[in-house]
């Protein structure tokens, strides 16, 4: 089947045809095309992300930029955006993924997990790269195995950051914590002669210890910074890629839910002028409580919910919540980490949905251990520091790269 008219864009663009060849398509995600491609001038092969989502390009963008030279973080060469026409960002080309590791291992009758070694190695590099993001105050929004691409040479990396948010402006200054979101699209003259960005040996961004011990402590300062132009009504479904907006649901049991949810206003003048983060990001198996429950106003403890779900997720191979919608979702933690309430979470009775729909009592959640059997306690333990209700309580990724886990044999 022909690829939908738009994603042919690409291959009509003599900016970029001039200096890539197009060679296959690779891929589609929700916003995407991407393809395989190779630089003329110099034979290196290329992934060429073609988005359809103006807004979505713009979150990719930012956050590569500020992320260039982060080892666990896909690096962008460059990107064309003109007016009028889908932005094309020029990555590096990475074959495989977490979600493939994890299937091909699941699937292997024979296999019994990951060895540890390998499990810690992906675990160290997850880390690094949800690390750079959290220390530039940038928060993924989709953390899932999908979105971690793997090199030939196995290094792991950070991807896909279309649902990306900065929350404030990098090197924390609070006082310019508005607006904080750098637009491209701004910087960059819309004509046809300038619309390429290159960023290609670009040295990285050094930081001191001091600085360095310094934004450790900042990550600790939980931030609930107003966003002037979230808007995004999409997320996903599961752990596919499959598009679902806000007002699709697997399950019948959701219509009750979404027409108690407040996701009308995310549209166009709703939350745009009110400032807020929508809550309707990610990919559900991954999505924190606070997302579930409406909240308008979380901070990069999301991502950290979603990296415990893809660390159970690398030592048992199967997905932690599975959920079927957004009430499943719920549902399924419940049994594992009992109903949410005060006592789990001081103030979570304040989240935008709380209470609107009663769950029934889990009167003996079974406990994270369960979901584990056979695993030390100490990998269990690893998970429960991010699968935990109060966001304050997460552990974030730089103390967890200091984990002793990590340094045991
Ligand atoms: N740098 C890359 N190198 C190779 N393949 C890539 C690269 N980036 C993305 N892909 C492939 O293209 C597909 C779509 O990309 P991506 O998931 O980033 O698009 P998206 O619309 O942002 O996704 P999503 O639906 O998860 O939000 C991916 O599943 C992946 O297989």
């Amino acid at each position: 089947m022909d690829p939908p008219t738009k994603s042919w864009s690409i291959h009509t663009r003599p900016e970029i045809t001039s200096q890539y060849e197009i060679l296959e398509h690779v891929g589609s995600g929700s916003y995407a095309d991407v393809y395989r491609g190779r630089r003329i001038s110099d034979g290196r092969i290329v992934a060429l992300k073609e988005v359809h989502d103006h807004r979505s390009a713009s979150r990719e963008i930012d956050a590569l930029r500020i992320l260039r030279g982060s080892e666990n973080v896909v690096f962008m060469y460059e990107f064309f955006w003109r007016e009028d026409e889908d932005a094309v960002i020029v990555l590096e080309f990475l074959k495989t993924d977490l979600a493939t590791v994890i299937k091909e291992a699941a699937s292997d009758a024979g296999c019994e997990g990951l060895a540890v070694g390998e499990i810690k190695r992906w675990m160290v590099q997850i880390l690094s790269g949800v690390h750079a993001c959290h220390r530039n105050m940038i928060v993924h929004r989709d953390l899932k195995p999908g979105n971690f691409l793997i090199s030939d040479d196995g290094v792991l990396k950070l991807a896909d950051f279309g649902q990306a948010r900065i929350l404030m402006e990098s090197g924390f200054d609070a006082s310019n914590s508005e607006n904080s979101s750098l637009h491209p699209h701004d910087d960059i003259p819309l004509s046809d002669n300038s619309n390429r960005t290159e960023f290609e040996n670009q040295d990285e961004e050094r930081i001191s210890h001091e600085e360095y011990f310094r934004v450790l402590d900042e990550l600790k300062i939980k931030s609930h910074t107003y966003d002037t132009d979230d808007k995004d009504t999409n997320t996903h479904d599961g752990n596919n890629s499959c598009l679902a907006t806000c007002t699709i649901s697997n399950d019948d049991d959701d219509e009750i839910w979404k027409n108690s949810l407040p996701y009308e206003a995310d549209e166009e003048g709703g939350y745009e002028e009110l400032g807020f983060l929508t809550s309707c990001v990610g990919t559900r198996w991954f999505k924190a409580p606070e997302l579930l429950y409406g909240s308008t106003n979380y901070g990069l403890e999301v991502d950290l919910w979603s990296l415990g779900c893809v660390f159970a997720e690398l030592f048992t191979l199967k997905p932690l919540f599975p959920g079927t919608g957004d009430i499943d979702q719920i549902s399924r933690i419940f049994s594992v980490l009992g109903n949410l309430n005060e006592e789990a979470w001081n103030g979570c009775s304040k989240l935008p949905d709380y209470g609107r729909i009663s769950f029934t009592k889990v009167e003996n959640p079974i406990g994270i251990e369960a979901c584990m059997p056979n695993h030390l306690h100490d990998e269990v333990s690893l998970v429960k520091k991010l699968v935990c209700y109060d966001p304050a309580r997460r552990a974030t990724a730089a103390e967890l790269l200091h984990d002793k886990y990590f340094y045991q044999l």
